[in-house]
């Protein structure tokens, strides 16, 4: 493909997963129980939203080399995966990992820490990885965010539902990020000091 024709199948890609952005945000205020818009009006602006094509080496037999990409929690608002046929993404419920497994024409949703921290931990980012198989693997993310300068803490709306005081501190989007992003490229020497949206929890 050439270049000019690349970079319009990848904006016009960029600009169909901003449709289904807002399209999810729409829906998921609905479930949340949110006045009619709140969401896209809290969250605006679409300039960090970020779109990634991810490249996994097929497992070799070393040991210590068996995860493609580390447990997290998406940081994101919301985000989307397309995987292609060779599978490997796992997502943790009670303590198992469950493989997502890859299905023709679809999307995975992950709901990330600002819509957990929003609605109180009612909606909860999953942890998932990335374990590698023995072919290469191709991803492709799409990180529906927030504006860098936003505050983010639980909506009373979520308080007063849930009957419940709030589960988290708020903090500056900017902030929580730049821990974020450090504790993915710089990891703690112990997996349970790394960086992840618990240190916000009251
Ligand atoms: O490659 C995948 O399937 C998942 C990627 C992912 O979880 C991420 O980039 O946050
Ligand atoms: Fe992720």
């Amino acid at each position: 493909m050439s270049r000019p024709v690349f970079r319009e199948a990848m904006e016009e890609c960029y600009a169909k997963l901003t449709e289904l952005g807002l399209l999810i945000q729409d829906i998921l205020n609905d479930c949340m129980g949110l006045p009619p818009g709140f969401l896209k009006e809290y969250n605006s602006d679409r300039g960090l939203d970020v779109m990634v094509a991810l490249r996994y080496f097929s497992s070799s037999s070393r040991e210590g080399e068996e995860i493609g990409l580390s447990e997290h929690e998406d940081g994101s608002c919301v985000s989307f995966v397309f995987q292609d046929g060779v599978g490997g993404l796992e997502v943790l419920k009670d303590g198992q990992w469950i493989a997502a497994e890859p299905a023709d024409g679809s999307i995975v949703v992950n709901i990330g820490d600002v819509l957990r921290v929003l609605s109180n931990n009612t909606f909860r980012s999953a942890t998932h990885r990335v374990v590698r198989k023995a072919a290469h693997r191709h991803s492709f993310g799409f990180f529906w965010s927030i504006h860098g300068d936003k505050w983010v803490e639980p909506l009373t709306e979520f308080a007063a539902k849930i009957g419940g005081a709030p589960q988290y501190r708020g903090f500056k989007y900017n902030e929580y990020m730049q821990r974020f992003m450090k504790s993915r490229t710089d990891p703690q020497a112990r997996p349970e000091d790394a960086f992840s949206v618990s240190h916000y929890a009251i």
